[in-house]
């Protein structure tokens, strides 16, 4: 119910132009039979006898309107001191003028008097009243204590009921004519999420909202959809991916891993469980027995080893591949132009190697020899440490399929993609690698460098540990400026904690004196400016680094022990190059017999049963018997309670797999 205009008629004009009443003038009778005080219940007595009881509800409809649209119009309407019939707020006709009749008029109180908190305190019965703040809004300012609006204050005259109570301290009384419209409908709406400006509509809606429609039959179309995208123009569209992503593994036939269920204790339950869940996730990191051509070292040639089986390629013909998935533009991180030749694309296995397009984000910066660095020991270290031998696809490496999953998820993929965005993170360019002597480590490491197509440089802790600290830093230095050089590189430093860890000899001194100059050059040469250069450090006692030294590998992976079918297949390998091919039941009891036997020690076991045959020359093919003999001899080197701890090792530090 709200007020209208026609509310503010005088009240005594109410009955005439309402109300259908016989007689407009009450007659004397009527008067004199008022009773005395009671003026409250025979306002309009004088009409009782003309007017219907329709007219009497009418009438009450009328008033219980007039009443409540005082309380709660929107509209604009004159404050409540203006009504002529103010008194009717206090239950009085409120006739302009007085009521004839014998009796005088019930004093009635001033508003303001009945509110709480004034001068007067007369706490009159309209305490209610003063609670509203709409109500208490058409009041005259003067009344007001803590008026925020710049009027007339009356905070000293009152209490501090009213100024601090229940209005709020910032509250502005709204007087009865300055009522503000409501809002437009526009300022209703939620804000806009930050980043959508008015720049950037979201939708082309016509600018002042939409007309006013003819009604329901004739409402137009609905706005077409946003011909622009959705992106405010502020914001630069997404670059497309240069280059499509390396297909993900098809999921059909992989069955290492569960075949031996609960056989390997460092698999993460989390990658365990992939492994039974989709068997054929890790289908192409199925062993593959060893190759004719590619099981020999290729030795280096002119320089153009890099360490990765592959030769180079002639300069030019990377230009045209990077140029490929980035619009025309030659992607810079695809040359080497200076030290490193391009690589052949992969002719031997081109249906597992990376695409040459994919190697654009492990960036290749213009090679300049590094400033500081000594000549001969980059010339020691080219010579001595790069790593030409075969290539490693992740089907050389027996088992292992969730780590190598995980390698190729978090490490190779990330560092091939360019990154999506200028500013998205950096992909790792460090990873630790630890677990039990012969476990794989640096096989993996080599994989690694096939699969990035990058020159692998390979560092021995002890080797650079031996010569003394000043040497040892030396060359550390010059093995990272090395594979700076030749980007992409991989710097692959096996037995890492033969830097770090203090020990009883004379190399104590060394080794410790060699950790601050690793230090330095893991930020150096792995921070945001090297691009190219993947360092993997390898380690059989993770528990020798310390934090400082752990920090700096972003990724620290278990390499754990081949389980029962990995053993079946490198015993098959290794003995098939010895001509010993075994019956599948010597090869299961001899599988069941090397439990714990990391894959450098079934090697091992196969050389020590050729030796113990007095078969150098292998005059003989290898027997099932000479490798029972062998076996009595050789035994696993990593004892429970050293697995034990790389599995607490890995589950506090490791990145998991
Ligand atoms: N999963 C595997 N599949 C095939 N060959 C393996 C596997 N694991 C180890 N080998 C073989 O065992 C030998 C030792 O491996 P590797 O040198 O990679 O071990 P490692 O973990 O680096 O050992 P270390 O801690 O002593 O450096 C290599 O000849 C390697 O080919
Ligand atoms: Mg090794």
């Amino acid at each position: 119910m709200h007020w209208t205009p026609e509310h503010a008629q005088p009240l005594n004009q109410w009955p005439e132009q309402h109300l259908d009443v016989s007689s407009t003038t009450p007659s004397p009778a009527h008067k004199l039979e008022l009773p005395p005080g009671g003026r409250q219940r025979c306002h309009y007595a004088w009409a009782h006898d003309d007017i219907s009881a329709l007219t009497a509800s009418n009438l009450l409809k009328r008033y219980a309107e007039k009443y409540s649209g005082v309380l709660d119009s929107p509209y604009e309407r004159p404050t409540l001191g203006s009504y002529g019939d103010a008194a009717f707020l206090n239950g009085a006709k409120g006739d302009p003028e007085p009521w004839p009749g014998p009796e005088p008029h019930y004093p009635l109180a001033s508003l303001h008097e009945g509110l709480p908190g004034t001068k007067s305190g007369s706490g009159g019965g309209s305490g209610g009243l003063g609670s509203s703040p709409v109500l208490a809004g058409n009041l005259p300012e003067p009344l007001y204590a803590g008026n925020a609006c710049g009027g007339p204050s009356a905070a000293s005259e009152y209490g501090a009921g009213y100024g601090g109570g229940y209005l709020a301290p910032g509250y502005c009384a709204q007087t009865g004519t300055a009522l503000p419209p409501p809002p437009p409908a526009a300022l209703l709406q939620p804000p806009p999420p930050p980043g959508y400006g008015p720049s950037g509509p979201l939708y082309n809606y016509p600018a002042g909202g939409y007309a006013a429609q003819p009604g329901y039959g004739a409402l137009p179309p609905p706005p077409a959809p946003p011909p622009t995208p959705y992106l405010p123009s502020s914001l630069a569209a997404p670059t497309p991916l240069p280059a499509p992503a390396p297909p993900r593994p098809a999921p059909t036939s992989y069955s290492f891993q569960a075949a031996a269920p609960g056989a390997e204790a460092g698999v993460s339950l989390k990658r365990k469980a992939a492994d039974e869940g989709a068997e054929g996730r890790y289908r192409k990191y199925v062993y593959e027995p060893a190759k004719a051509d590619g099981a020999s070292y290729t030795s280096a040639d002119n320089g153009e080893c890099r360490g990765n089986g592959f030769r180079a390629k002639p300069p030019g013909a990377a230009d045209e591949a990077s140029g490929k998935y980035a619009g025309g533009v030659p992607l810079k991180v695809l040359g080497s132009p200076v030290y490193g030749s391009q690589l052949e694309p992969f002719e031997k296995f081109p249906e597992r190697a990376p695409a040459p397009a994919h190697r654009g984000a492990f960036a290749v910066p213009s090679g300049e020899p590094p400033k500081g660095v000594d000549p001969g020991a980059l010339e020691l270290v080219t010579s001595k440490m790069l790593d030409c031998g075969p290539p490693v696809q992740w089907a050389d490496v027996a088992g292992q399929g969730p780590l190598k999953a995980a390698l190729e998820e978090e490490l190779v993929w990330p560092l091939l993609r360019p990154p999506a965005y200028p500013g998205s993170p950096h992909p790792p360019r460090t990873v630790l690698l630890f677990g039990p002597r012969g476990a794989g480590k640096a096989l993996l490491g080599r994989c690694l460098a096939t699969q990035l197509g990058a020159t692998l440089l390979r560092l021995r802790g002890a080797t650079l540990a031996a010569p003394g600290p000043a040497e040892g830093a030396r060359l550390l230095q010059a093995a990272f400026a090395a594979a700076r050089c030749r980007p992409p590189a991989v710097l692959l430093i096996s037995e890492l904690d033969a830097l770090l860890s203090a020990r009883d000899d004379g190399a104590a001194a060394a080794a410790g004196a060699l950790q601050a100059p690793l230090l330095a050059c893991l930020d150096s040469g792995c921070g945001a400016g090297a691009d190219g250069v993947l360092v993997v450090g390898t380690t059989s006692r993770p528990a020798a680094l310390d934090e400082a030294t752990r920090r700096r590998f972003a990724l620290r992976f278990y390499v754990a022990l081949p389980d029962g079918s990995a053993r079946g297949q490198i015993l098959q390998r290794v003995l098939a190059q010895q001509g010993c091919v075994l019956s599948e039941r010597e090869l299961a009891a001899l599988v069941q017999g090397t439990q714990g036997f990391s894959g450098g020690e079934l090697g091992h076991l196969c050389q020590q049963a050729a030796a113990g045959a007095g078969l150098p020359g292998l005059q003989r093919p290898l027997s099932y018997k000479d490798l029972e003999a062998a076996l009595a001899k050789v035994g696993p080197r990593a004892s429970p309670k050293d697995l034990d701890s790389y599995v607490e090792w890995d589950k506090m530090y490791g990145s998991g797999h």
